[in-house]
């Protein structure tokens, strides 16, 4: 037997990468929608209805009104869009977040695919606060190196159209302080203070990187850097995806610069904790395509359907 599967928005950025790893698989069969009929709101629901797993890779607006076209209640949905990160009744799709997740993720049929930023963000922090390492009044702030493709088709065509000079330099955005990850930061690492969080987007197409700075004596008193990294690291031991480096990471430190894009084409999540005596900088880096959108949506259906959560992702 086949797992029907529907990915509302096939079209799009993060459906066309969900399509490229379902083409790779034998236990599930693609719903495909006529090209024509895209946004055809009976079509679309006769397809979702007719999924086990629907992915929703939409904008926002679009996302809550599949939502509710949804009658099945053997369909599962999975949210890529912003829409329900904190809403009642779905499920965040990160496994790795703590010890229930995996569980909660099997056992629900909404599941909302978190945001990139957010996910490099979480990884890092919520293991600090479950530690009591971080305490969840923390000041925090955190910027994101991200490449063009997060921002969807519009900007993939504005930087891939050329002729923009201004486009050449990476480009600070989010300045209102608004940035539509912080309330999923917050809801899932317990933070209680909105953090100063400033992405920027960079001329080439994928790969992120979150760096959380952190003054040791905001922390527990007496930590150290080695006590943040191993803190991290047991929270994630035994994870396929999440890799915790050494601290300092030699090889990074080898090179003075940090590659945002080693992880494209990977599900993977690497954390890094480097410091002194003061201060310490955790970094995530995930290729935002992979485990910051459609990487992680494959692996949470994964999770959902019990087969190998590891099914079609490297
Ligand atoms: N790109 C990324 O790295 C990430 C994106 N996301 C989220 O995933 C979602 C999709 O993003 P992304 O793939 O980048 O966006 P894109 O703009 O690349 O794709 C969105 C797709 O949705 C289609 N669409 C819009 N409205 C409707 C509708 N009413 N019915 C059916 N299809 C519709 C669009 O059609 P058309 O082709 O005609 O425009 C387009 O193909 C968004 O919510 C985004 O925030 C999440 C994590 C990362
Ligand atoms: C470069 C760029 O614009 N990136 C997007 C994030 C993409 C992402 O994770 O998305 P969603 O929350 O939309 O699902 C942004 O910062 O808004």
């Amino acid at each position: 037997m086949k797992y029907a599967v529907y990915v509302d928005g096939q079209e799009g950025t993060t459906g066309l990468r969900i399509n490229e790893y379902l083409a790779l698989r034998t236990d599930v069969e693609v719903l495909r929608i006529d090209a024509d009929k895209r946004k055809d709101a009976a079509e679309r629901a006769r397809l979702l209805n007719a999924a086990d797993v629907a992915f929703l890779c939409l904008p926002d607006a679009a996302s809550r009104e599949a939502a509710a076209m949804v009658t099945n209640p053997r369909t599962c949905l999975i949210d890529a869009s912003t829409a329900h990160r904190t809403a009642p009744g779905w499920v965040f799709g990160l496994p790795e977040l703590s010890g229930g997740q995996r569980d909660a993720i099997r056992s629900v049929k909404r599941i909302a695919n978190p945001g990139c930023h957010a996910t490099a963000f979480i990884l890092a922090v919520r293991p600090l606060v479950d530690a009591g390492l971080l305490p969840p009044t923390a000041h925090v702030t955190a910027t994101s190196i991200t490449g063009y493709s997060g921002g969807g088709k519009s900007m993939i065509a504005e930087y891939e159209a050329g002729g923009n000079a201004k486009l050449a330099s990476p480009r600070p955005y989010a300045l209102g302080l608004a940035h539509k990850h912080i309330p999923e930061m917050m809801a899932h690492t317990g933070l209680t203070v909105p953090p100063v969080f400033m992405p920027i987007v960079g001329n080439f197409y994928k790969g992120l990187g979150v760096t959380v700075p952190l003054h040791l004596s905001d922390l527990r008193a007496g930590t150290t850097p080695g006590q943040v990294r191993d803190a991290l690291a047991a929270h994630y031991e035994g994870e396929r995806f999440v890799r915790v480096m050494p601290l300092r990471d030699p090889d990074t430190m080898a090179h003075g610069f940090f590659d945002v894009q080693a992880n494209n084409d990977t599900n993977h999540v690497d954390l890094f904790v480097f410091g002194n005596e003061q201060q310490i900088l955790v970094m995530a880096r995930l290729d935002n395509l992979g485990k910051g959108a459609s990487g992680a949506a494959v692996q949470s259906m994964n999770v959902h359907l019990g087969v190998d959560e590891t099914t079609g992702l490297v």
